[in-house]
């Protein structure tokens, strides 16, 4: 373990301060990310309790409490490249240059340009820091990269199911977005936190910690300044809750204001176009615009340095590494059973609440028609003629169901028509038995059922 730390090349030279901790290595000793979240081809997940547990149950780190800190958001968004910065803090924080030479590629978590998606799970770091708070305690740090919602092989439950553990699991959730805070970003983390809190045990405290939105690629420094106090004016702005909003707009504040203990938020530059746009660029710092490495310099410390550093806790109670391993497991298998609901996209969400609707208006329809023709205080009817107004009337509400604007398009409402028929169909065949024992009555000359006493059917609809 610790006997090859000073030959890496990458980290520039430790210092001796520094309290090593668990370490899985690759065999040439360096330390690298280890996928301990699976998210396999059929979109099913799989936690690797081996890598987790040689990470977290190592004898130096097991028993501390743990500072677990994870960044998530959209993919492609330079969020692995940020948590290398943040390694590179971790390895030399007690140095003035712990940002590194300028000629020294960015290494770490993978990262890298193009358009497709990189980091897939969530992966951790193999090594856990151990670093003194200022108040005494010794607590074990663990970093965590995710992968970005919304790439195009992943479906809204893959993207909310990493979102939401990484949340669950971090004591500090970087929510990375690029340019601005928009109302989709918070509904997003709305949807996801929602599906964490739902997953979590009834809490009456705040299910999550801290939450930090970090802007990248700000470009409005002339109305709020890059860092962190233009990013709480900036995000305060954002998310206040006024009277005069409409309910859909204070619904999501409030729900994001109700999950974590604390929010705040960071706006940072653009790191310029070598590091947005050549192919070539491997992470050097000669090449990364300097307005980004100065804001790079608080912002790492900002969420990084000692006096930051907050323990996870659970409701209420701190958490070891050991403890973390346990809640990561039992997290895990609530999202592999399927008792949960499944997140659905808006389009698809609103398509079925319309498509329901319009069934339940069309076998309304449907039933107090036929309760006109046929229901409880209506004569016997010749089966013929119940059949031939059953038909008139079945067809009556299915127009009225095609006639119903509703979202989706053809193919996707022709399952719920179906429903319908056969909700029909199944209601019909009830009509028949009841028009059939008033016969039954009839044929025996026995007086016909009083309307109080046939209208108490038990199957009677609706
Ligand atoms: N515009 C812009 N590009 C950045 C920034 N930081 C890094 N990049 C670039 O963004 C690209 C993607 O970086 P990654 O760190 O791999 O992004 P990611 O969010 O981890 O991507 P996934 O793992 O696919 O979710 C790289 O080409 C980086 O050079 C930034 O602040 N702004
Ligand atoms: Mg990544």
């Amino acid at each position: 373990m610790a006997r090859n730390r000073k030959d890496r090349d990458s980290w520039g030279t430790f210092p001796d301060k520094y309290d090593w901790s668990s370490e899985e290595e690759e065999p040439d000793g360096r330390a690298r990310p280890v996928q301990v979240l699976v998210v396999k081809d059929d979109h099913s997940f799989e936690l690797d309790e081996a890598a987790l547990s040689r990470i977290l149950l190592s004898e130096e780190v097991r028993d501390r409490e743990v500072v677990a800190i994870s960044v998530a958001g959209a993919f492609r968004k330079g969020k692995s490249f940020l948590m290398d910065f943040m390694l590179r803090y971790m390895y030399n924080q007690a140095s003035d240059g712990w940002l590194g030479e300028p000629d020294e590629p960015l290494t770490g978590f993978s990262w890298r340009g193009g358009s497709e998606r990189e980091t897939t799970g969530i992966q951790i770091w193999s090594e856990v820091f151990l670093v003194d708070k200022p108040d005494g305690r010794k607590v074990a740090v663990l970093l965590m990269d995710t992968q970005g919602t919304f790439d195009s092989q992943s479906t809204l439950r893959d993207s909310a199911t990493v979102f939401a553990l990484s949340t669950m699991i971090s004591s500090m959730q970087v929510y990375n977005i690029s340019q601005n805070v928009q109302e989709d970003d918070l509904q997003h983390l709305q949807l996801f936190t929602e599906y964490g809190r739902l997953a979590m045990e009834e809490t009456f405290l705040k299910p999550f910690q801290s939450m930090i939105f970090l802007v990248r690629d700000w470009s409005f420094p002339y109305e709020f300044s890059y860092g962190q106090e233009g990013g709480m004016q900036f995000l305060e702005k954002r998310l206040k809750i006024s009277e005069n909003q409409h309910e859909e707009l204070q619904n999501v504040r409030k729900h994001i204001h109700s999950c974590f203990t604390n929010i705040s938020c960071f706006l940072m530059p653009h790191p310029g176009l070598k590091v947005a746009t050549n192919p070539n660029f491997d992470g050097r710092l000669k090449e990364i615009d300097q307005e980004f490495i100065n804001n790079l310099l608080v912002l790492v410390p900002w969420l990084l340095s000692p006096r930051n550093l907050d323990v996870k806790e659970i409701n209420g109670n701190n958490i070891t590494c050991r403890g973390l391993v346990e809640y990561f497991k039992a997290y895990i298998k609530i999202y592999q059973g399927e008792e949960l609901p499944h997140p659905k996209s808006m389009l698809q969400a609103t398509a079925e609440a319309n498509n329901l609707a319009a069934v339940a208006a069309a076998r309304d329809l449907y039933n107090k028609k036929m309760e006109g023709v046929c229901g409880g205080d209506r004569p016997f009817l010749a089966p013929s003629e119940l059949q031939a107004r059953h038909g008139e009337i079945r067809e009556e509400a299915l127009q009225l169901f095609r006639g119903v604007k509703k979202m989706g398009g053809e193919e996707f409402s022709r399952r719920y028509l179906q429903q319908l028929e056969a909700e029909i169909d199944e209601v019909f065949v009830q009509y028949i038995k009841h028009n059939d024992s008033k016969n039954i009555f009839h044929a025996a000359r026995t007086p016909p059922r009083s309307s109080s006493s046939s209208s108490s059917c038990t199957w009677w609809p609706g």
